[in-house]
């Protein structure tokens, strides 16, 4: 029989583990997981700090019972501290300090990613806190239930500080978010779009400060402030998210990696070693929008790496089709979606690009309730006329629009053929005139 191991269970872990099990009857499957949970869902957590939900419970859609349901050996609490990839033996060690040696035919990599740690002073202040694991989760909430925390001080404005900086404001906090770049989620939306979060952000009580650098936390024994190269703020609360970096520790001197230190994958998920597999956020992707290999750290990217290395792994070859990092976020109403590149990175990385922009409601003057605005702006190649972004937002829930633009950006379409792209009409949904059209038509 032939013996898979996977080290990391959670979101590409899963998704592959899952996809042989259900599939793949004859394999031999080992998990490794150094967590005791499988699968938490990190986008529940701010919804739960900032009790929009009433517990953690559903944050999890698989567990260890169900992998051994379906004949996994599975081994939590136990981590990975060597793979001899010439021997093709995994070393690990449990918690109760039982070791394992366990050799493999196909080794499937998932051990994700880091929290990117700021080298500053006061990190290790009581009261710092990384976002990560359902764990830090529950330490940031009980740590809130004690009433001692005021101020709460979140670095980074990215996608993981923004939302925590809307939970932490929905429970009553003070809250300063801060950033070295002058705007928030600048990794995802074009200055136009940002300003508007920007200003959600603000109008609900949350101070920003943007275009500083946190210089030292400081503190005896906990956290007292923040200081940054401009100001110094009280925090009681200092929460870190500035962003992720690969776990490749165990594969970094056998396997081949990208500039970031991920393990590079080719379309089928394989590593340098071709019997051994990288997925999720330990891996590289390939983005459609450039066309290049690039790094994108998100669960979707993730489970769709697990289904294709884990197919793969069992012979039947099936080739990833890329990615375009496609995301969204919701502050409050503000709910804003994006896929691709922006103007400004595709400016950066020398494309000759520019941006069609559109604003409207999204449906006809004469539907008078819960018609919105909606704000839409096209990215493309002014050459080759590719597109290779899009950006919207409204208070209406316009997401599923973006899943267009992500397989138009996939499949390389013209912002060309977009202007006469049959988009149905009825007054309910949207206009005879929508933005997508409008947009596209207005292009240069
Ligand atoms: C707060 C938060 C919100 C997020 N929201 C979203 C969202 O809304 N949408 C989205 O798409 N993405 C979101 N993400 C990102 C998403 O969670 C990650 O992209 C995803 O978790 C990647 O999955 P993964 O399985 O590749 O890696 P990870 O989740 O990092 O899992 C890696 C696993 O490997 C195990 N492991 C590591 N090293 C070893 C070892 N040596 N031995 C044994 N086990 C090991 C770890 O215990 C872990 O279980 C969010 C992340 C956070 C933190
Ligand atoms: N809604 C979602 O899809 C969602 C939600 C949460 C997280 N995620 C994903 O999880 C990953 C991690 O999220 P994240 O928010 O940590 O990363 P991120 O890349 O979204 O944001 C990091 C932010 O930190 C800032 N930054 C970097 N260094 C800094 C420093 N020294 N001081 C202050 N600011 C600094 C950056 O300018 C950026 O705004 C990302 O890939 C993200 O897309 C996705």
């Amino acid at each position: 029989m032939e013996r898979i191991v996977v080290i990391g269970a959670n979101h590409a872990g899963t998704a592959a583990i899952n996809t042989i099990l259900d599939n793949y009857k004859d394999k031999e499957v080992t998990i490794f997981d150094s967590n005791d949970n499988i699968s938490f869902l990190g986008c529940g957590m701010a919804l739960w700090i900032g009790n929009q939900i009433s517990s953690s419970e559903g944050l999890f859609y698989c567990s260890k019972e169900i992998f051994e349901q379906k004949g996994a050996k599975v081994y939590l609490e136990t981590i990975v501290y060597h793979i001899d990839f010439d021997k093709k033996l995994v070393f690990a060690t449990g918690k109760d300090g039982q070791n394992y040696q366990t050799p493999y035919d196909k080794l499937i990599l998932a051990t994700g990613s880091l929290p990117i740690a700021p080298t500053i002073e006061g990190t290790d202040l009581k009261n710092v806190q990384y976002v990560k694991l359902f764990q830090n989760a529950k330490e940031v909430i009980d740590k809130l239930h004690d009433g001692l925390i005021r101020n709460v001080v979140v670095v980074g404005a990215g996608y993981i500080g923004v939302e925590l900086a809307e939970a932490f404001n929905r429970i009553g906090k003070k809250v300063t978010l801060i950033d070295t770049a002058s705007t928030c989620l600048s990794g995802y939306y074009d200055r136009e779009f940002t300003d508007i979060m920007s200003k959600n952000l603000e109008s609900h009580g949350i101070k920003l400060a943007y275009e500083e650098t946190v210089t030292s936390i400081k503190g005896i024994g906990k956290v007292e402030k923040i200081v940054t190269d401009k100001h110094e703020y009280p925090a009681d609360m200092v929460v870190l998210g500035i962003g992720f970096k690969p776990n490749s520790q165990l594969g970094k001197d056998s396997l081949e990696l990208f500039k970031n230190g991920a393990y590079l994958v080719n379309e089928h998920q394989q590593t340098s070693q071709p019997d051994v597999y990288a997925i999720g956020d330990c891996a590289t992707v390939y983005d459609n929008a450039i066309q290049k290999t690039s790094y994108i750290a998100l669960a979707t990217n993730a489970v769709r790496s697990g289904i294709v290395a884990a197919h793969n792994a069992c012979e039947t070859p099936l080739k990833s089709i890329g990615v375009q990092g496609s995301n969204g976020i919701c502050i409050w109403d503000l709910k804003m979606v994006s896929t691709g590149i922006t103007l400004d990175k595709a400016k950066s990385l020398g494309y000759d690009a520019v941006a069609t922009d559109y604003e409207d409601t999204q449906k006809p003057d004469f539907i008078e309730h819960d018609n919105y605005k909606v704000k839409i702006r096209i990215v493309y190649d002014k050459k080759t006329r590719i597109i290779l972004g899009a950006q919207m937002c409204s208070e209406y829930d316009i997401s599923m629009a973006i899943h267009m633009f992500s397989l138009a950006i996939q499949e390389q379409v013209t912002i060309d053929k977009l202007k006469l792209t049959d988009i149905f009409f009825l007054p309910h949904f949207n206009k005879p005139y929508n933005y997508v059209t409008m947009a596209a038509l207005m292009a240069e």
